[in-house]
Order: C-alpha cells, then sequence, then structure tokens
C-alpha cells in the first residue's frame, strides 16, 4: 500500500533523511519511532505530498507523492503534529468543511460526516465550538478530518503528544481501531506507543531507517532475547562454563557490577527462544558447589533495542524525552479502557 525506496530530504546544507526504504502492507499500523529530530516529520510530510523529496521515490495506493500528488492526496488522511482546526467552528460544522475541501460528493458528505464523528466518539460534541473541547477532544477531530473523505492510508504524526494518560488510552484505542479497513503509519518518540499500537516498527535515528521489524522480532533479534540474571560467589570460569553448555542457552555473560563482595559476580545467560532453561540454570550453578544469592528473569524489551540502535553514536547529554511516557499508565490501564 505505500512503498518508500532510497528517500533523501537535504535542507539547505542539513541532511534530514538519508535513504530511507520501508513498505508498509494493507491494514498494517507502522510505527515510525525516533527521537526528537530524527527525521520523522520531514518522511510523513514527504508521504503526504506536502514536500518535494530531494531523491528517492514513494508511492501510496500505486500513486507516485510526487507526480500524483493530488490522487495520493485524496487517498491519504493526515494528522499533522498540529492538527489545522477552525477554533470558531462547531465539530460538525468544521467536518463538512473538511469533507467538501477533500472532494466529497454534496450527498456523501452527511453520511461520511456521520460516521467519522461515530468513529471518533464525538457524536455527544458535535455541536460544540471547537475552541471549548479539551486538548483529548480536539486531537479527535483531528483524527475525524484526517478519516472524513474515506482514505484508505491514514499518516499520523506524533498523535499523543501532550495528552494526559486517559486520553492518550483513548487516541490509542481509537487508532487501533482504524487498522484493517485503514493502512496506517504513525510517527512517535514514545516507545510504549508502538509495542501497544503497532504491528510494525521501522526505527529511523539520524535520519536513517536503521531496523524494520515486529516488535517481537525486533526483541527477539537485537536485544539478544530474554534469561535470567545471576549472582554467583565462587569460580568465574566455572560456572561460566558449565552454564554454557546447558540445553537451551545461547549465551552467558559477566557483568561488570561495582559494589559486589568478594568472589562475588553477576551473570547473565540467555536462552534460546521459546525454551526456559531456568531450573537447569539453578540446579548447575549449585550442583557446581558455587553460591547462587539472585536469581532474576529478564525480558527482553523494546526499551534496550531502542536505546542499542540510537543512542551508540548519540551526543553525551541524550535527550530525556526518548522515554517520555507518562508513569501512571500501564497496559493493563489500555486493556480495561
Ligand atoms: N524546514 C527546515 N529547515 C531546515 N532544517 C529542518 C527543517 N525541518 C526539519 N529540519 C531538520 O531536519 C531534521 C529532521 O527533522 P524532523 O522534523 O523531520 O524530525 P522529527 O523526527 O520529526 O523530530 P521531532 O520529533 O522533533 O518533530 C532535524 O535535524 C531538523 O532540525
Amino acid at each position: 500500500m505505500i512503498t518508500v525506496e532510497h528517500l533523501s530530504k537535504v535542507y539547505g546544507s542539513t541532511p534530514a533523511i538519508t535513504d530511507v526504504t520501508f513498505s508498509v502492507e494493507p491494514g498494517e499500523i507502522l510505527g515510525f519511532l525516533g527521537p526528537n529530530g530524527a527525521g520523522k516529520t520531514t518522511t510523513m510530510r514527504i508521504l503526504t505530498g506536502y514536500l518535494p523529496a530531494t531523491s528517492g521515490t514513494a508511492t501510496v495506493a500505486g500513486f507516485d507523492v510526487h507526480e500524483d500528488s493530488m490522487a495520493v492526496r485524496q487517498r491519504i488522511g493526515y494528522l499533522p503534529e498540529t492538527p489545522p482546526l477552525y477554533p470558531d467552528m462547531t465539530v460538525e460544522g468544521f467536518l463538512h468543511f473538511v469533507a467538501r475541501l477533500k472532494g466529497v460528493a454534496a450527498g456523501d458528505r452527511p453520511q461520511r460526516v456521520q460516521s467519522s464523528l461515530e468513529r471518533c466518539n464525538l457524536v455527544e460534541r458535535r455541536d460544540t465550538l471547537i475552541r471549548k473541547l479539551s486538548k483529548g477532544f480536539r486531537q479527535r477531530v483531528g483524527i475525524a478530518q484526517a478519516i472524513v473523505h474515506d482514505p484508505p492510508v491514514i499518516v499520523l504524526d506524533e498523535p499523543t503528544v501532550g495528552l494526559d494518560p486517559r486520553q492518550i488510552i483513548d487516541v490509542r484505542n481509537l487508532i487501533k481501531s482504524l487498522a484493517g479497513d485503514h493502512t496506517i503509519i504513525l510517527s512517535t518518540h514514545i516507545l510504549p506507543e508502538v509495542s501497544m499500537t503497532c504491528s510494525r516498527v521501522a526505527i529511523i535515528n539520524r535520519g536513517r531507517v536503521v531496523a524494520t521489524n515486529t516488535p517481537d522480532r525486533l526483541m527477539e533479534d537485537l536485544s539478544g532475547g530474554a534469561g535470567y540474571e545471576l549472582e554467583v560467589e565462587g569460580e568465574l570460569l566455572v560456572a561460566q562454563e558449565r552454564l554454557q553448555y546447558l540445553a537451551g542457552v545461547k549465551s552467558v555473560t559477566a557483568l561488570t557490577v561495582e559494589g559486589l563482595p568478594p568472589h562475588r559476580y553477576k551473570l547473565r545467560v540467555i536462552s534460546n527462544p521459546g525454551t526456559d532453561p531456568g531450573r537447569d540454570i539453578a540446579a548447575t550453578v549449585i550442583g557446581a558447589g558455587l553460591g547462587l544469592y539472585e536469581m532474576r528473569r529478564v525480558q527482553a524489551d523494546l526499551e534496550q533495542v531502542f536505546l542499542e540502535l540510537t543512542m551508540a553514536d548519540a551526543p553525551a547529554d541524550p535527550d530525556p524525552s526518548l522515554s517520555n511516557e507518562p508513569q501512571n499508565q500501564s497496559p493493563s490501564q489500555e486493556e480495561a479502557a
């Protein structure tokens, strides 16, 4: 549905994106994840036909974004970082206005407006002036204007920035409900956004795509996988040697940890996917006459992958917003919503 090949954009002499290539299949939600300034908005704006690329090509539903920019705009719903809303219009009036701008036939407009009001849970606010809406409701109006012409593709640039945790859950659920019928690209610098919402993720850093896969595969392939962390007393080499030959064990690494008592050290034992050698690990350590002071299961996580991919060549003072998810939000709240 969307193909991006070797796309580059240079502003003056500043390269914003370089050789970006990825594709999105029909019905997928692709998370475009990267720190601030990575090139997400630039890519979204090229895809939606608002900005010409310096080189490379991109197509949406078979149309070239540069050559057939009008055909592309008709097939894309775009929610920019700051949605273009008219504060003195009512929600319904604004959606009618946008439907007309997007070329929806006059006879179809009432049905299209009603459908996007319903999809975005705005029916009860249809007569409210936009300036009287909370930020969360305004964001829903932003999404409603993006889908009012029923485009096959939706592009959402940082759709939950500035929302409170409850509003974030509502908007994420809304986005998920749009998948399947629509193909969606969602740009974000918030990690949990992609694991909770997206079927696939492309990680972009300093203008280059550094990984693309499902969140699970990225974690499996790049974070080294799941396993156990042990605190052991005795001979480091004995423990390492015995553990690495156990069935189901992929690797054993000694960790550098300050402040441990003499002869104590920590080991990370990574298991092969689909195996759980925990029982054998404990038995082996004790069977070798070593002391086992702690044994803790470690999960592969997307944050580790993201940091490995984006922080390696980052400046000394990294951007603290990389994981600026509100702390009081949890997957269980999302489930309950
Ligand atoms: N109009 C412009 N003129 C010059 N440089 C620009 C312009 N727009 C963006 N850039 C630069 O291009 C790079 C990519 O910016 P872009 O806005 O695409 O990143 P982003 O990932 O969307 O970041 P953010 O999350 O902060 O919006 C940055 O270095 C930015 O400073």
